[in-house]
């Protein structure tokens, strides 16, 4: 679904964001991204949705390699991937209906269509009959969870959240990572990128750990555990 095969990415200015980067998120894989503060979680997540291109190395997503799509195929690549923000990025003089249908409206979708998958997916994020809500009089958990409403709305095959559980707490977090469970279960590729370990070791998924811009490997985590005294 993702590959990433000697990525690099330079900013215009120098700055080196990432460095040889490799790994593969298989189809139907759900996976944390992980690392300190500026070392390239989002850049990487831009590099996938098409908002940066690599400097060097070959990026392929869904089968299709990047480098080849010309700049006005990049809007149905993006299509092909539900995008989940910390602060949800929400139209806030909207409705929670307008919001979810954006993308459907967008595409094209007839009203009838639009309204049933609205239904459908702000069900399955646990929102059925807030349509008519405006999301400032929603909690935060529940402006969060409009977000994914929207991001799933066109059944993406590919789910990408930056610091999806920022804003949450322990509780609601937890919340958030069961549904995107529930969407991986039904054969949805997932990759979560997060600061919050708690978070990772309390599910069973694989972690990609990036380390100054480079993809740390299995025994180079090890050493890290056993560095912090086998946590
Ligand atoms: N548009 C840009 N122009 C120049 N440098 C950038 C740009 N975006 C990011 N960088 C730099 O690239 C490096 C990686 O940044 P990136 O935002 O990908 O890290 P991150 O892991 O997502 O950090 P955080 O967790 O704080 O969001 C940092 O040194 C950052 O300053």
């Amino acid at each position: 679904m993702i590959q990433f095969e000697q990525v690099s990415k330079i900013y215009p200015g120098g700055q080196k964001a990432l460095t040889e980067v490799n790994f593969h998120l298989k189809q139907g894989e759900m996976a944390f991204l992980t690392g300190h503060s500026g070392a390239g979680k989002s850049t990487l997540l831009k590099l996938i949705t098409v908002i940066e291109r690599a400097s060097a190395g070959r990026v392929v997503i869904n089968g299709h390699d990047i480098a080849k799509i010309k700049a006005a195929h990049v809007p149905y690549l993006r299509r092909n991937i539900g995008m989940i923000f910390q602060n949800h990025h929400l139209l806030m003089d909207k409705s929670v209906f307008d919001n979810v249908a954006l993308p459907l409206v967008i595409e094209g979708f007839s009203h009838g269509e639009i309204r049933k998958r609205v239904a459908g997916a702000l069900d399955m994020v646990g929102l059925y009959g807030k349509e008519r809500h405006s999301p400032v009089m929603l909690s935060g958990g529940e402006q969060q969870r409009v977000g994914i409403a929207r991001a799933i709305v066109n059944k993406p095959p590919l789910l990408l959240a930056d610091e999806p559980t920022g804003n949450l707490d322990p509780k609601l977090s937890m919340d958030i990572l069961r549904l995107f469970e529930t969407f991986n279960d039904a054969g949805t590729s997932v990759l979560i990128a997060t600061h919050d370990l708690g978070l990772i070791a309390r599910m069973k998924y694989r972690t990609l750990t990036l380390k100054q811009g480079r993809m740390l490997g299995a025994q180079e985590l090890d050493s890290v555990h056993a560095a912090l005294g086998g946590e």
